[in-house]
């Protein structure tokens, strides 16, 4: 799914309405009806609605909801918020096809708001993708009067007062949305995690925008879905054998970290690898081999930590780096060693990932066109600098993956997977119980499972990060998500893996 300006969806609302032969307000309408039809699923008819309109389209929006919502047996209360001479055409459309039974109030002074009941709903319809500077004045006023309320606070489009595109000025008061409902296609601020208690929960609901346009239209921000996933798998052939599925090489684990070996190795084993074999410190040996039956262990002639890399390389289709590795010199020396003899693709994650950021050396030494690195956003910090918000942040990704033709998986909540192109895939799976040790790991081995069999680097990761979350949502419905622990997500692979195959 694609993400779009707000520029880009005001160009995709007018081709419509032209496409379509509509006047812009049947297509408010649409939105309208869109969007009362998610807010009668949520809320009863029994609750007071109060929609604050501003003198948009936006606040068009809420006043054809305040009508819908009426005509379905809602209490509705209408404040229009500022001058309604100056408000837009559809605006004043929607205001004359008010029925009587809702005579709106127009708001001049904050201290003329009502008192919202804690147990009513705010619809807010101040601003949508229209707003193009701070608020000040009554605006910023009726805002922190909102966010006083104890009353669920329902955003049309995008919490008002917050920027679509690009930060928010510190300047402004934003809406603190319990949910957003915006229409159509999500937008970027909702995936920053900087907004999360603005935009609460969201949803998107179509409007019918012009695919043609959509797919026509170039962008840098995506969002994979159940669906975009389900054409990146790659169902298994009748005649394939172990072969096919590549022979991936794990370098983890030392003293005291063998788990994140573990983990990582259970993962890959999981995610459809032919064959696994590990390199691990010499204490990890009978522990991997217990845990991790089906796969190989060479042990490391280092008893705690990782010193060198197996003889032979040239077996292996892939080679998975970091979980449970620790800083120490000679792994240090080690990592040095496979990125200067490796040719195949590097899962590069944890420890490697310090180890790296920490040495101009090693990062001149990165193979170009060959890395995945999967970094949480501490190690991101580490490898490419500090960034003084979101967005800063998803530039830095691009320039980095652009400066070293790598692709990086940001972890957090909805993951962020970079391409030496500089193109962004958001991951829209997952959960706070994932905000645990070891799901990193987990990570890590289906990643370089993916890669083993023959995927892309930008598939598997793609793929890799909805996979994971997919698994980590199947376990939330079973343990919660407090209880949830890295090897849930491994016992739900499998049943993340068919709920991909199913058409
Ligand atoms: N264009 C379309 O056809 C559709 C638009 N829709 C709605 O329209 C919204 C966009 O509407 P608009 O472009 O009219 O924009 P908005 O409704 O967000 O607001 C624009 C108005 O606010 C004023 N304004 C902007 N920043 C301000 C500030 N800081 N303080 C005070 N006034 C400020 C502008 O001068 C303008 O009058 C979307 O978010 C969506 O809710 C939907 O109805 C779907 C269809
Ligand atoms: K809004």
């Amino acid at each position: 799914m694609k993400i779009l300006t707000a520029a880009q969806t005001r160009a995709a609302d007018s081709f419509t309405i032209n496409q379509q032969g509509i006047a812009s307000v049947d297509l408010m309408e649409r939105a309208a009806k869109a969007f009362t039809c998610w807010f009668e699923n949520k809320f009863r008819p029994d609750k007071a609605i109060f929609v604050f309109c501003g003198p948009g389209n936006n606040g068009g929006d809420g006043l054809a909801v305040a009508r819908l919502l009426h005509a379905r047996g809602y209490v509705v209360q209408v404040l229009i918020v500022g001058d309604t001479e100056k408000a837009s055409a559809d605006f004043r459309l929607n205001l004359k096809a008010l029925p009587q039974e809702v005579k709106p109030v127009v708001v001049t002074e904050a201290v003329a708001t009502p008192t919202v009941p804690a147990d009513a709903v705010i619809v807010d319809a101040l601003f949508g993708t229209g707003l193009n500077r701070p608020v000040t004045g009554l605006y910023a006023a009726i805002i922190a009067n909102i966010n006083e309320s104890k009353a669920c606070l329902v955003a049309i489009d995008i919490p008002s007062d917050l920027y679509t595109d690009s930060q928010t000025p510190a300047a402004g008061a934003v809406v603190k949305a319990a949910y957003t409902v915006s229409f159509e296609l999500p937008k970027l601020a909702f995936l920053l995690p900087q907004h999360e208690e603005l935009i609460g929960e969201w949803h998107v609901v179509p409007i019918g925008l012009d695919a043609g346009f959509i797919a026509a239209t170039p962008t840098s921000y995506h969002l994979t879905c159940l669906n975009s996933a389900q054409q990146l798998l790659k169902p298994r052939s009748k005649f394939s054998h172990k072969g096919t599925f590549g022979h991936a090489l794990l370098v983890c684990g030392s003293y005291g970290k063998m788990g994140a070996a573990v983990l990582a190795a259970q993962a890959c084993l999981r995610s459809g690898v032919g064959l696994l074999t590990l390199r691990a410190p010499a204490a990890g040996y009978t522990v991997l081999q217990t845990a991790v039956p089906e796969a190989m262990t060479l042990a490391d002639t280092n008893k705690k930590h990782l010193s060198s890399l197996p003889k032979e390389l040239a077996p292996y289709t892939v080679i998975g780096v970091g979980p449970g590795i620790g800083q120490e010199k000679t792994t240090r020396a080690m990592v040095g060693q496979l990125l200067a003899t490796a040719s195949q693709p590097l899962v590069i994650d944890a420890d490697a990932i310090n180890l790296i950021a920490g040495s101009d050396k090693l990062k001149a030494m990165l193979p170009k066109g060959k890395v995945i690195f999967t970094p949480h956003p501490k190690e991101f910090e580490r490898l490419a600098g500090k960034t003084a918000n979101n967005y800063e942040r998803l530039e830095r990704l691009q320039e980095f993956c652009r400066e070293f033709s790598c692709y990086l998986v940001l972890k957090g909540s909805h993951s962020a997977v970079g391409t030496p192109e500089g193109t962004i895939y958001f991951n829209s799976t997952g959960n706070a119980g994932m905000a645990t040790g070891g799901t990193g790991d987990v990570l890590t081995g289906i990643i370089t499972a993916l890669v083993a069999q023959q995927y892309s680097l930008e598939a598997a990761c793609r793929l890799g990060v909805y996979v994971h979350g997919l698994a980590g949502d199947l376990a939330k419905a079973e343990v919660g998500e407090i209880a949830m622990v890295a090897s849930d997500l491994i016992r739900y692979l499998p049943q993340a893996f068919q709920k991909l195959l199913q058409v």
